[in-house]
């Protein structure tokens, strides 16, 4: 039924001690991810906001026939990123300059310089990514981002700079590609303006200034999840603020102030 998302936070050694308003960190923890809990109507997406004081693991993820394939799941994980801000400087890392065959990138991981192997985007608000699965990439460090994601928690991680957390090199050299990262999976969400920013196949994710147009209501045919960005949003009649996500039995439920920002994405048929 439309209403709020509960939200998780969840700790993470590269997490932040203070967030962003209007988030808050529990006292004494490192919160790295703040989730929006998937509701049994539409269980494919799974918003989050990720915090970063350090670099995450460089890392890869399944895609669905890959899951299927090895009997564990239904659905590989791709993303998109969306930053929401970040400190001067502050990089993505994703895909790499040049092609590299397995052993030459298991070597890297293993000794750590795959971290010099990686294309590093610098990046500022607005900027976004789409990481396909069975891209090799690691968010660092001063970075406030939206994630969307497939509904999955399968991340094999190559290389976590020395930090005592498992690793999953056999799993993820077995899917990841020693390529560049297309430059068709990054664009700009325009400031104040609407914008389609994933339009399939496995998801659409829309930046709606104002309310959407005919165009986007025609799209969004089913369940969605709204985040507000600027100016909250009323999902049947329950105010969602910038800091929240809601899911809405369709886009009818949702009323748009005219002069917000927000978010919408839906599972694509
Ligand atoms: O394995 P760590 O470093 O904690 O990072 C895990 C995180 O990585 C990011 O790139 C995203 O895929 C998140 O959805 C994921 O939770």
């Amino acid at each position: 039924m439309s209403g709020p998302l509960s939200m998780r936070l969840i700790e993470k050694p590269w997490g932040c001690a203070v967030l962003p308003a209007p988030f808050v960190a529990p006292a004494g923890q490192r919160i790295g991810e703040i989730w929006f809990e998937p509701p049994p109507e539409l269980p494919e997406l799974l918003v989050k906001y990720i915090f970063t004081s350090e670099a995450l693991s460089v890392q890869v993820h399944p895609s669905d026939a890959q899951t299927l394939a090895n009997g564990i799941g239904e659905q590989g994980k791709e993303e998109c990123w969306l930053i929401v801000d970040s400190e001067p400087g502050a990089k993505l890392g994703i895909g790499f300059r040049q092609n590299l065959d397995q052993e030459a990138m298991r070597r890297a991981a293993l000794d750590g310089s795959i971290e010099n192997l990686m294309e590093w985007h610098t990046v500022s608000a607005g900027d976004f990514f789409y990481i396909p699965a069975n891209t090799v990439h690691a968010i660092g460090a001063g970075i406030s981002l939206i994630e969307v994601q497939q509904n999955s928690d399968i991340t094999y991680r190559l290389y976590d700079y020395g930090r005592p957390r498992e690793l999953h090199l056999d799993e993820g050299m077995a899917i990841a590609k020693g390529e560049p990262y297309p430059q068709a999976c990054k664009g700009k969400a325009p400031a104040g303006n609407s914008a389609s920013l994933v339009s399939g196949p496995l998801f659409m994710l829309d930046q709606v200034a104002g309310a959407p147009d005919s165009g986007t209501r025609d799209r969004y045919k089913g369940r969605l999840l709204v985040i507000p960005r600027e100016g909250p949003v009323h999902v049947a009649g329950m105010e969602i603020a910038p800091g929240g996500c809601a899911l809405a039995d369709s886009i009818a439920d949702v009323d748009f102030a005219s002069s917000g920002l927000s978010l919408i994405a839906a599972p694509c048929e």
